[in-house]
């Protein structure tokens, strides 16, 4: 019905465009990134997060993704520098994954997919008033990609997957106060930057993405949790495991990938 889209073979990626137009558009993300033809730029500088007084509000199953929010009616928790011009205000945080052992991020590296990515997205409140405004401006809104790498628990990755049940259901959500997102990022912010898309529809192409080149390291275990998710609600009688959540690589058309040091 209407503009419901999904990951299926019905309603995902390959069919997006016959209601969003935009998905063939000329900066469309994920991309695959090819370490060595990005561009170094020496006048890119290091990112800057600002967490800490960063709070957590609820997380979500929003039928496509596990999401947790965040109070954005300050600067509170800012992303700022590399190649950002003002601050960015964060508004939540999202994961995509793939399906047992296969591959799940969205970006890809030379070709090579991870087991998932986290997508921390933020706002530019200085220059927009709401956040619906500023995701439909070129330059309204900043995605700090993270990818995940399977192996050893990841120590504080729990903190979520234990929550995960109390969102199992399209529609849930559930109080999620006091997590601080800092303690999800790899140790070097290396990054590569790019003028790209929301990755979900409504596509729009108000993104710069900042893609991180360290990944973190989580468990099998642990991102088997997020498989226990469904894409349906609790009213449906069809359960679908929420599991390749993920678009697959756009054409560069053309678009420079910058990398900071
Ligand atoms: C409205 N918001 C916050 C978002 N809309 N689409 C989002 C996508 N999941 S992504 N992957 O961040 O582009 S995030
Ligand atoms: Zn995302």
């Amino acid at each position: 019905t209407g503009n419901h889209w999904g990951y299926g073979k019905e309603d995902g990626p390959s069919v997006w465009h016959r209601n969003y137009p935009v998905a063939q558009g000329d900066r469309q993300s994920p991309i695959d990134v090819v370490p060595h033809q990005a561009s170094h730029d020496p006048s890119l500088g290091p990112i800057v997060l600002n967490y800490d007084q960063c709070t957590s509000i609820k997380i979500a199953n929003n039928g496509h993704s596990v999401v947790v929010e965040f109070e954005d009616s300050d600067d509170r928790s800012v992303i700022r520098g590399g190649p950002l011009d003002n601050p960015y205000r964060l508004k939540q945080f999202h994961f995509h994954w793939g399906g047992k052992g296969c591959h799940g991020s969205e970006h890809t590296v030379a070709g090579n997919s991870y087991a998932s990515e986290l997508h921390l997205v933020h706002w530019n409140a200085v220059k927009y008033k709401t956040f619906g405004e500023a995701a439909t401006a070129p330059d309204g809104l900043a995605v700090l990609g993270i990818f995940l790498e399977t192996g050893d628990d990841h120590r504080w990755l729990h903190m979520i997957t234990d929550a995960l049940f109390t969102v199992k259901f399209k529609g849930s959500v559930a109080d999620f106060k006091g997590f601080n997102p800092k303690c999800l990022l790899p140790s070097s912010l290396h990054y590569w930057t790019y003028l790209g898309s929301l990755t979900t529809p409504p596509l729009h192409e108000s993104v710069i993405w900042i893609v991180v080149k360290e990944p973190i390291t989580v468990s099998e275990k642990q991102l088997g949790k997020l498989r226990m998710l469904l894409f349906t609600g609790e009213e449906e009688d069809q359960r679908t495991r929420m599991e390749n959540n993920f678009r697959p690589p756009q054409l560069l058309k053309g678009r420079k990938v910058r990398s900071s040091n």
